[in-house]
Order: structure tokens, then sequence, then C-alpha cells
């Protein structure tokens, strides 16, 4: 890592990177020498500029940028980061124009260093989704689906007290309310521009809930013929062992959100929960909001830097 643009100051910064309240404390040394955090040795310059493209990351040598604030993620803001010198941009959420959208383990192969410039690995919940959908779409024609997803709230909303806000539910104090709210249109995307049966026919939404971290995904698909529990269970618990491995999770045990903090999968299927009814099948599936979405975003970044150097880029 080169630098950090935050708005925060840098010993907020190494602060932060130190203690952390859900993963606890960082077992390695982090200490600040004016705008540079040094962790375990190792060099991070810190900027604070608010305007996006700000940082002259052509000066600093940096290939990737992770756009991370929540604040530009729409491809006009994001490639602001080109203009200054950066060679990809990977925005950490679901967004309707990316160069591509990347769902590991499903779609990678299509990422073309000369013509993606600006990457989205879609969001926490939209890549839980997406490694279920991506098995069951192999043996059984995917109609259209619904989900909605409790989810642990996050800084996008108030989370002590009312607040204004343009949603007016999403200004409601956070800590002491079951807030919903419609799935994103970079969300809808997202799926849709990888499952293309699918773009239209699937919708829902996120409940935020007062936990740290975790969330739990309610997934239903309308399907093209006849299925069972045992089929649906058993095809995506070899998924799990095989060619989604790391990407995709299986359990019967009956856990509870504490239970996945810290997993690495996009999802892990809660077996228990799987219901045919008709052509609708139902699947649960736990992920991690943080720490599981955090091992997507180091997965893009590594894809989109690693041919970063050899490339020749196509168009401006
Ligand atoms: N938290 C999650 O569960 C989660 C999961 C998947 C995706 N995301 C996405 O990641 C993004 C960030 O979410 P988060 O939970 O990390 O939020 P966060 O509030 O913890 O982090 C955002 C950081 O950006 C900084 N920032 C804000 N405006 C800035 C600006 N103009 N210039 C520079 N820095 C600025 C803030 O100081 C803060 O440190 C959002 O788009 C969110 O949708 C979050």
């Amino acid at each position: 890592m080169v630098a950090i643009n935050d708005l925060a100051e840098t010993r907020s910064q190494a602060h932060l990177l130190r203690y952390d309240s859900v993963r606890g404390r960082l077992d390695t040394e982090v200490t600040v020498d004016g705008d540079t955090i040094l962790v375990d040795g190792r060099p991070i310059r810190s900027f604070h500029r608010p305007q996006v493209g700000a940082v002259p990351w052509g000066d600093l040598g940096v290939d990737v940028v992770l756009e991370a604030t929540g604040q530009f993620f729409a491809a006009e803001q994001a490639r602001r980061h080109l203009d200054a010198g950066a060679r990809r941009v990977v925005v950490s959420t679901a967004t309707v124009d990316p160069d591509l959208t990347v769902l590991m383990g499903i779609n990678e192969a299509d990422f073309d260093s000369r013509r993606h410039r600006l990457v989205s690995p879609a969001c926490c919940t939209s890549s839980a989704a997406a490694p279920i959908i991506a098995t069951l779409r192999q043996n059984l024609s995917l109609l259209g689906g619904m989900l909605t997803t409790v989810h642990a709230f996050d800084p996008t909303k108030s989370s002590l007290h009312d607040a204004p806000h343009w949603d007016p539910r999403m200004g409601r104090a956070a800590s002491v309310n079951l807030i919903p709210a419609r799935l994103k249109p970079g969300s809808l995307h997202a799926l849709g521009s990888v499952f293309p049966e699918l773009a239209g026919r699937i919708d829902g939404l996120h409940v935020r809930v007062p936990a740290i971290i975790g969330c739990v995904l309610d997934l239903d698909l309308r399907v093209d013929r006849p299925t069972t529990v045992d089929e649906v269970n058993a095809t995506l618990a070899a998924a799990a062992e095989g060619s989604l491995k790391g990407y995709l999770g299986y359990t019967e045990e009956p856990i509870v959100s504490s239970d996945i903090i810290g997993t690495t999968e996009s999802c892990i299927v809660d077996g228990g929960f799987t219901t045919v009814v008709g052509d609708t099948v139902k699947v649960v599936g736990w992920y991690d909001n943080e720490w599981g979405f955090a091992n997507r975003l180091a997965d893009v970044v590594a894809l989109a830097g690693r041919e970063v150097r050899g490339a020749t880029l196509e168009g401006p």
C-alpha cells in the first residue's frame, strides 16, 4: 500500500488501524511520523483531500486506487482518480456504470486489463447472492428472484439518534430500529450484468438492524422445473467444496450472526433453511459484510493490479 486519502487526521487513522471494536487489536506495530503511517516499518503516505482526484496518484506511482469513501462511486466521479494518474480504480460498492462488475469465482475471467479501468466488485449483498445464483443456474434455469437481507447497520445511516436524511427512514436511529430500504440500483445492475437472464427480474430489500457486523440473506428464486431441498443443498455443498471454494461456504450448524464474524467467504449457505414450494426455491446464507467483503475487495484490487504494468491501454 502506497498511500491513503481520508478526511480523518493521520493519528486517528493509525489508531483505528490498531484498535477495532469487532476484530480487536492489530498484532503489528503501527506508528506515525508526520503524515506517514508506518505499519511494521513500511511507510504509507497519508493525505487529507476531500475532492476526488486531488491526490497525485501518478506522481506516487500508484497502480490501483480503491475508492472507498462511499461518496464517489459513480463512474463519472471515480474516473477522476484516473485523471490524477491512477492506472485502475476499484470502487468499493456496486454501481450502475463500471467498466466491469467482477464477481470473484464467477466472472473474473472477463476482466481485460486493457479495457477495464474502472471495476466494481459489486456490494456485500449482491456478492453474497451471486455464488448461490451462479451455482443453481447451472442446473436450473432461473426465471426471477426476490431477496431480503437482514443487515448489520453501517455508516450510511445515522447510528445513535434521529437525523435529517434524504431518505427519511435512513435518518432514523439505527441502533434502536429495524430500518428497511429497497436494494440500490447498483446492486441490481451488478446481478443483472453478470446474470443477464435476471436483468429486470430480481429485486428485494435490505433491513438494517442493530448488530455490529453480520448479515443473513433470504433469497427466493423461481426455477423452470421441479426440484427438491436435497438436490439444491447437494448442488450448493458441492460448489462450496469445489468450483466456488473460498467464495461460497455451506453449513448445517445452527449458527447466528456472531458466528460468521471473521469469515472470508462471500456467503455461507445455511442448508437447514433451504425450502422448495412449487417453482420457488428459498436459500438462506450468512455473510460478514465487512471482513468477508474486504477479502473480495482485496481480490479485485489484486486482479486489477496484476497486469497493469504490462497493459496497453485502449481509449482515453
Ligand atoms: N460497511 C459495510 O458493510 C460495507 C460493505 C460493502 C461495501 N461498503 C461500501 O464501502 C463504502 C464505505 O463504507 P464504510 O463502511 O467503509 O464507511 P466508513 O464511513 O467506515 O468509511 C468511509 C471513510 O471515507 C472517509 N471519507 C468520507 N468522505 C471522504 C472524502 N470526501 N474524501 C476522503 N475521505 C472521505 C471517511 O472519513 C471514512 O474514513 C460505501 O460505499 C459502502 O457502501 C460497505
